[in-house]
């Protein structure tokens, strides 16, 4: 029996100075599997089984899960083309925290996508796919984001362009920056830290934003590292978003002070990450998060690299 299993990694969303629009994959250094995974054979009538470390915390019924929802869009699209699928039954390894800025729903909803494209013969193209991806993204933090769903599927650092085809440029990456990222355990809505934001930045704030995307750009095509580092600064949420965060001003204060490039919210948080120039630093202050910003027993941290490789397919 053909089985197809798809694994689609955690993700920063925003990474600070790109709200919306920039994105970056996330693989722990140690080999950890940081990301969903869905399992898709053959069956009778479709079924979705939840299982992994936070299967519990998602919706009882399954009908209620992004993945139901992401096998009927996808039965859609093909009937919308002539094709008729065969039922699946496919089981959601669960393995991301809901509501933890790393991505959650977007590795679930790229899993999905990814698999049923390879177990049907990849009817759609990646583009078309990522496409399909941010509609079921939009469906449940109320409005269409490709910052999470790009990354993940494509691996790297994204940037999206606004357009309908290429959905996402992919930016040169830096070998020699980790990623120390820290998720505190608790559980902040997207939808709800998308509606305290004011619904309009003033000028001054916009220039900012615009200047500090074009630097970066450029600083990472030209192997400007530090220069990219220096812009990496949110002006469009985390002043906001900081206040659900509970001690995420002392967790930059620690970052600044132990000399990393920089230090954000990851998405909509509480996760936290710090861009270090060596993996002692990143270390370094992946253990300090963990004793001082970690709130209950599900936090985590890990020292992590962006992968270039983003959502893996296997079958049997
Ligand atoms: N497979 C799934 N993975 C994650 N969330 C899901 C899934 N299916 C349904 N949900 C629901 O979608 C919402 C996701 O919330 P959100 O704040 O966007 O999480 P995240 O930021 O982690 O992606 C939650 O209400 C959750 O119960
Ligand atoms: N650009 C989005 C990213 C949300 O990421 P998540 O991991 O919190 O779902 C935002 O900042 O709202």
């Amino acid at each position: 029996m053909k089985v197809i299993r798809a694994y689609a990694p955690a993700s920063i969303g925003n990474v600070s100075l790109g709200f919306d629009v920039l994105g970056a994959a996330l693989a722990p250094v140690d080999g950890t599997r940081l990301g969903d995974e869905v399992e898709i054979a053959s069956a009778e009538q479709f079924s979705l089984e939840t299982v992994g470390a936070f299967a519990h915390k998602l919706p009882g019924d399954a009908d209620s899960n992004i993945v139901t929802k992401c096998y009927y869009y996808f039965c859609e699209k093909m009937k919308s083309e002539g094709r008729q699928l065969s039922p699946v039954a496919i089981t959601l390894h669960k393995n991301l925290p809901i509501g933890s800025g790393l991505g959650s729903s977007a590795s679930s909803i790229v899993a999905a996508f990814a698999g049923l494209n390879a177990y049907f013969d990849s009817p759609f193209d990646d583009n078309t796919l990522l496409t399909m991806m941010g509609e079921l993204e939009g469906q449940i933090s109320g409005s269409i984001h490709y910052d999470n769903v790009a990354p993940c599927f494509l691996g790297g650092m994204t940037l999206m362009t606004g357009a309908t085809s290429p959905v996402t440029l992919s930016l040169p990456l830096n070998d020699e920056w980790y990623y120390a990222i820290c998720y505190s355990g608790i559980s902040v809505s997207t939808a709800a830290a998308r509606d305290i934001l004011p619904k309009q930045v003033d000028m001054s704030t916009a220039l900012t934003f615009g200047r500090q995307l074009g630097v970066f750009v450029h600083a990472l095509h030209a192997g400007e590292f530090s220069l990219a580092a220096s812009v990496m600064k949110d002006v469009i949420a985390e002043p906001y978003r900081k206040s659900l965060l509970p001690g995420f001003d002392e967790a930059r204060a620690y970052s600044d002070s132990e000399g990393a490039l920089a230090f954000g919210i990851s998405g909509s948080g509480p996760t936290v990450f710090a861009v270090c120039n060596s993996k002692a630093q990143a270390e370094k202050i992946a253990d300090y998060l963990s004793s001082n910003y970690i709130q209950n027993e599900d936090g985590f941290s890990h020292v992590c690299q962006v992968p270039k490789l983003g959502t893996l397919i296997t079958s049997e």
